[in-house]
């Protein structure tokens, strides 16, 4: 079993297109634990253009009636998005190398470059009793030092797995992912997955029990508008059971 993550930030993304709290970002989170998801995610960005900072303090205070569920925050650990996370105190924090102004998230940390920075943010993080997963690239030989420096989860970034589907190659990519997942269990790391996952990939990524969250926004937001957002959720829940 996998367990389900959803993302909203593309929830926050129709509200702030019209200045009000329509559609109501907490409600959907509510309604989403309601129906069974294990976490909710957001990924809150400096321009904040979709799910915001006051977010993260309204859904820690909504996961209080969910004892057995889980908030996770994605995001760049700049100073304003690290005074957020250690004021929140998530369940989970899962930190993505991005710029500011890229229009999403496209590459996992170099662990390697990247390392002396990491290691006192995940310090600091853990201190508080946040589990710390990095965002990476599937690749196997990096999951060691991701330990090495503090991480308790890597999320693999599957954004190369999701273009791969249904194309000639896929087995292969497949296969990689589950190396690089390996890799990260046997370095003593969870593993987590996302980005650009839906109903019609996700489950030859989890099929091997290596995954154990994945979190999940753009396509569940867009399959919900043709088959509703309750059948969506239950639908990612039945295929992750
Ligand atoms: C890290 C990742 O792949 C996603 O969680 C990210 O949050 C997507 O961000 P946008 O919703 O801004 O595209
Ligand atoms: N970490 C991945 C995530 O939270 C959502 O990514 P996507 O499903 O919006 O591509």
């Amino acid at each position: 079993m996998t367990h389900l993550s959803v993302n909203l930030n593309k929830i926050g993304l129709l509200r702030n297109s019209r200045g009000r709290n329509y559609p109501n970002l907490m409600s959907m989170a509510e309604r989403t634990l309601e129906l069974g998801a294990f976490g909710i995610t957001i990924h809150p960005r400096p321009d904040q253009r979709h799910a915001t900072y006051q977010d993260a303090y309204d859904l820690k205070n909504l996961l209080q009636r969910f004892p057995d569920r889980e908030l996770n925050i994605e995001g760049f650990p700049d100073s304003q998005f690290l005074s957020v996370v250690l004021e929140v105190e998530p369940d989970q924090c899962t930190l993505v190398p991005d710029d500011p102004n890229q229009l999403t998230s496209d590459h996992g940390w170099n662990v390697a470059r990247d390392q002396d920075a990491l290691r006192p943010v995940i310090a600091k993080l853990k201190e508080k009793g946040i589990r710390v997963v990095l965002f990476m690239d599937p690749e196997a030989e990096n999951m060691t030092l991701a330990k090495e420096i503090g991480a308790d989860r890597v999320e693999l970034y599957t954004e190369a797995y999701a273009n791969a589907y249904g194309k000639d190659g896929f087995e292969q990519v497949v296969e990689q992912y589950q190396q690089a997942a390996q890799a990260a269990i046997d370095a003593g790391l969870g593993v987590n997955a996302g980005h650009d996952l839906d109903l019609n990939n996700i489950e030859p990524l989890c099929r091997a029990g290596r995954v154990t969250e994945v979190s999940i926004g753009h396509a569940l937001t867009i399959e919900a508008l043709d088959l509703g957002w309750d059948n969506v959720v239950k639908a990612y829940l039945s295929k992750l059971a």
